[in-house]
């Protein structure tokens, strides 16, 4: 079995509701002591709002937001819908309203489904203030609208849906004002003892934009994807898996920016499931463009398939791009985020890491500590998985997207078991649980109850129960099924005469006038009946075909526990199967199979029932809803790492970069090329310099206060090849083992390779045949990869291999030679894009920079940008110069100055000032690093270079590729 995060599924942990809050406060206060701005609210964004708000003809808007007393929640047997429509991940229903608090212009009701869900949201109300986001679902009106589509919406209750367009502002703004007060259970802000608020930010969706992005993508595209269903199976009247793809798009972007309207410093983001998988980008980009940050966390409720079949999506990297715009993505089960994992290298190239969680204050460890049992080799989610081990190995896999590191992470969603132990003891579930024994009575009964959709595999059930009628004849007439199918949002026709006229076969098969063999309901349970359902059985059989989490399964052992402790059959495709190992676990596609089980449950020994139903019972009621919200909340907690997340690098400002420059007399620049100057493509050589890339070196270089670098990776021949013509460029080769000074530069005619220095000279150079071998050894072994030797440095690629395999390759090769070869050898390894390096230790970037900057003490300007970890160095040595009492910096002399003119001064004084220095990371602005600035693509440096002489960007086809264009023209 995968492992699963520790807490909720080894037998004997007893890690409790109030242990992960402790943690969350615990982590909270070692942020602020960091001095992380917390504002202790989260912000949950939710497809639908769980609130159905009716629009009334009670009075003018202008009075609306005076709130009547609530009213006493409904104590009435049988008038509530059944919680269970609840399946996490499954799609909402909207709920008929309840009786509700009155307003004065808006009748405002619970909205039923996702149960589980907003019971965790709102149990986190305990200790933050909360605020939930959320689509307001069509607009109910009582009121005559006298629309052309009034009659056609009416809803037979008396009200309709009215166009959104229809709905004034004010009328939207009252229902805001009244949302405000809102209370979901009528029992007044706050449940007792909670210290923070919920309240409720309604988003304004077009109805064509609603409906295609619910009805449209999510539910005809990205819902059948994520249950293993090709769209030819199940969509074949739309025209394309693309249709509705601007719906989802028009509405992740209203989300986006309605949550940047209410968004506050130092909130907590949770992103909600697969109807918002853009929001965390366009988010990050909204609240981007104001300068600052947010601390992002997106749940998936669905299932996520394996990479095979999400690549079959045709916005397959818009989608993934969308996620990756998170600090933490979540899961239900490890296999969802492997899934998820393996997809992101695969179809967007991007390679795993892992990176650690902030330490805890020594006190909280041991309330942390869980003892024993494997931990997932992703991502623990307890803060510290054994009592030997140290805050600082507490790691996470994630996800390198150019520098941005998104966690991937796990944790089920539970259920509010308190709350439905409490609902088991309505007093409306007794009779109808006599009637059903009375009804049913002398047989058996097996019970399942299920959404009528493909995924939950109904057809093939009742084929393994008439298997079970086969293989196992004495069960005939002594074993009844009862089979409660809830309408599905999205109605299948098809399927729903599939399953009658698959139940009346079983019927005429093995029934007879007087007993009936499967019973087939398809209708809305209320809660009564559903639970006089779970509690009568004799066997519970939920076997989807997938099922992100499924909580009927759940609800089935709570309800169980006052009656016959009857065991469950399960299908091994639920997120929740992983920790049901006590329920008997079968293949729904295996008839012979699940009918085994069925039998086996059915003949289960009191004893053994009893022990399996507890053993189910601990993991129900220990791994709750309310325990997966706090997790949550310390999960992303977890993610800030204390240094740049609440702030991330700001954006290089244009104009005043450009009023620097003009100040300055005298202007350096340090470029990298692969990267910075030009986009990473998959071969190395074809890496040209863009037709604005060369005129901004021009420019730039034919101005004589202007000193302009490229300091590369590459070596001479290559950098000499595509920019050895451009007059009075300086460059440095490997990384800093070859230079050739401006000053050296011999006006555009070819240069000669004398007038390179070469740092490398006296070095020890043995190793490379060494390394060379071990790259061989690789290179046999990794289909696609190949070697690049230069001059002094060796260079091995994987970019054209299996992305996983490929990286796996190569952190067996690192492995070896850092471990067996570094320690004895004058070598640095290092890991760059698809590729890792060996160069000699004596030589680095940041090395050549303090030799440009020693060399021009009087420089008043310096940009330098790259994109690349070897790029870090250039910035580091940028920092390194400690102001003196005058205000000006010194900078010693470097080696590489030393070391050939013994007469050098030992210090020089700098003319330039910290503000004068941007340093600039291509790369988003959330990616760990040391420059001051960022710039998120390679373009944006030339734009920058082309801004400063005063030119603006001829065409960005070149270095602002496209990424669907990209692979045709050998980009990324
Ligand atoms: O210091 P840089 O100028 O950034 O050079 C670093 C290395 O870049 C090259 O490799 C990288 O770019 C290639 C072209 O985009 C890409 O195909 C490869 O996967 C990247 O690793 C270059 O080939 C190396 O020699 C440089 O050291």
């Amino acid at each position: 079995m995968d492992t699963f995060n520790e807490p909720y599924t080894r037998a004997g942990d007893d890690i409790s509701l109030d242990a992960v809050r402790e943690q969350v406060r615990a982590l909270e206060e070692v942020h602020k002591a960091n001095g992380v701005q917390l504002s202790g609210r989260i912000i949950h964004v939710c497809h639908y709002l769980p609130v159905l708000p009716t629009l009334t003809s009670n009075t003018s808007p202008a009075a609306a937001g005076v709130l009547s007393p609530p009213p006493s929640p409904p104590t009435v047997p049988g008038d509530v819908p059944a919680s269970p429509t609840s399946e996490s991940g499954d799609e909402a229903e909207a709920g008929r309203p309840q009786p509700s608090v009155q307003s004065k212009r808006w009748k405002l009701a619970p909205r039923y489904g996702h149960a589980a869900m907003i019971s965790g949201v709102r149990s986190l109300s305990a200790t933050h203030d909360q605020l939930i986001v959320g689509w307001t679902g069509d607009i109910l009106s009582s009121l005559s609208v006298g629309t052309a589509s009034a009659e056609e919406n009416d809803l037979g209750t008396g009200e309709q849906c009215i166009p959104s367009h229809l709905v004034s502002e004010a009328d939207r703004e009252a229902l805001e004002a009244e949302l405000v007060g809102y209370d979901e259970d009528g029992q007044g802000q706050g449940i007792e003892g909670n210290k923070g608020n919920i309240e409720y930010v309604p988003v304004w969706l077009e109805d064509k934009v609603g409906h295609g992005h619910y009805d449209g993508y999510c539910k005809t595209t990205l819902w059948p994807l994520f249950h293993y269903l090709l769209w030819q199976d199940v969509a074949t009247e739309y025209a394309s898996a693309d249709a509705h793809w601007v719906h989802y798009e028009q509405a992740n972007q209203a989300f986006a920016e309605r949550i940047a309207s209410v968004l506050k410093p130092g909130d907590l983001v949770w992103v909600h499931d697969y109807h918002l998988l853009l929001v965390p980008k366009l988010l990050r980009g909204v609240v981007g463009e104001r300068g600052t940050d947010v601390i992002i966390g997106l749940f998936v409720h669905t299932p996520f398939p394996s990479s095979e079949v999400f690549r079959c999506l045709p916005r397959r990297k818009e989608i993934l791009e969308g996620m990756l715009g998170s600090n933490l993505v979540c899961f239900q089960t490890y296999s969802y985020s492997r899934h998820f994992t393996s997809t992101c290298v695969r179809v967007c190239g991007y390679e795993t890491t892992s990176r650690t969680a902030p330490a805890l204050p020594s006190n909280t460890s041991s309330v942390l500590s869980t003892s024993g049992g494997t931990t997932s080799s992703l991502v623990p989610l307890t803060l510290s998985t054994s009592k030997s081990s140290s805050n600082s190995e507490n790691k996470y896999i994630g996800i390198d997207v150019q520098g941005h590191v998104v966690a991937v992470s796990h944790c089920p969603v539970g259920i509010d078991a308190e709350r439905v132990a409490r609902d088991t003891l309505r007093p409306g579930i007794q009779p109808k649980l006599e009637a059903l024994k009375a009804l049913y009575a002398d047989k058996k009964i097996i019970v399942g109850r299920d959404k009528l959709d493909v995924v939950k595999g109904v057809l093939h059930k009742l084929r393994a129960f008439e298997k079970l009628l086969q293989d196992y004849p004495e069960w005939q007439g002594e074993v009844v099924l009862i089979q409660v199918t809830s309408p599905a949002l999205s109605d299948s026709p098809k399927l729903e005469r599939q399953v009658s006229e698959l139940v009346s076969h079983i019927n005429g098969e093995y029934g007879s006038l007087d007993f009936i063999p499967v019973h087939h309901y398809h209708q809305t349970l209320k809660k009564d009946e559903f639970y006089a359902l779970l509690s009568v059985a004799d066997l519970g059989v939920i076997t989807p075909l997938r099922d992100g989490m499924n909580t009927t399964s759940m609800e089935f052992v709570i309800a169980q526990e006052r009656t016959k402790r009857s065991p469950l059959v399960l299908s091994e495709f639920m997120g929740i199967s992983q920790h049901m190992g006590d329920a008997l676990q079968v293949n729904p596609w295996n008839l012979g199979d699940v009918a085994a089980a069925m039998n086996t449950g059915l003949l289960m020994s009191s004893a053994s029932k009893a022990a399996r139903h507890a053993a189910l019972h601990k993991v129900v009621t220990t791994h709750t809803s309310h325990t997966w919200a706090a997790v949550l909340v310390k999960m992303l907690l977890s993610q800030i790492n204390g240094q740049s997340h609440a702030k991330g690098t700001p954006y290089l400002p244009k104009e005043s970069l450009k009023e620097k420059y003009n100040k300055a007399g005298k202007r350096l620049f340090l470029f990298d090329y692969d990267g910075t100057l030009t986009p990473i493509v998959k071969t190395p050589s074809m890496a040209v310099p863009s037709l604005d890339a060369l005129s901004a070196l021009a420019k730039l270089t034919s101005d004589p206060k202007n000193i302009v670098y490229i300091v590369s990776g590459r070596d001479q021949e290559f950098l000499e090849m595509h920019l050895g013509h451009i007059k009075h460029l300086g460059m440095s080769a490997e990384h800093g083992g070859f230079i050739r000074d401006p000053s050296n530069g011999n006006n555009g005619a070819i240069i000669k390779e004398e007038q390179w220095v070469n740092f490398t000279e006296q070095l020890d150079m043995e190793w490379m045949e060494e390394v060379a071998e071990i790259f061989r050894y690789y290179t046999e072994r990794t289909t696609g990869s190949h070697i690049e030797i230069k001059k002094s440095s060796i260079t091995w690629h994987y970019r054209a291999s299996d992305p996983e395999w490929g990286l796996f390759q190569c952190r067996q090769c690192q492995d070896l030679l850092e471990n067996n070869l570094a320690h004895k050898r004058p070598i640095e390894v290092l890991v760059g894009k698809k590729n890792l390096e060996v160069r000699p230790l004596a030589v680095n970037k940041g090395e050549i920079v303090k030799r440009i900057v020693y060399m021009n003490p009087d420089a008043e300007f310096i940009f330098c940008a790259g994109d690349d970890k070897t790029d870090e160095d250039m910035f580091r040595a940028l920092h390194v110069f400690p102001p003196t009492p005058s205000g000006k910096a010194t900078l010693e002399a470097p080696l590489s100055v030393t070391l050939v003119d013994k007469s050098a001064p030992l210090e020089v004084q700098l003319a330039i000032g910290p503000d004068a220095i941007f340093t600039t990371s291509v790369g988003p602005s959330s990616k760990r690093t040391l420059a001051s600035w960022h710039v998120t693509a390679p373009y944006e440096v030339v734009d920058h270079m082309l801004h400063l002489v005063g030119e603006t960007s001829r065409s960005r086809t070149v270095d602002g590729l496209d990424a669907e264009d990209a692979p045709a023209k050998g980009y990324l």
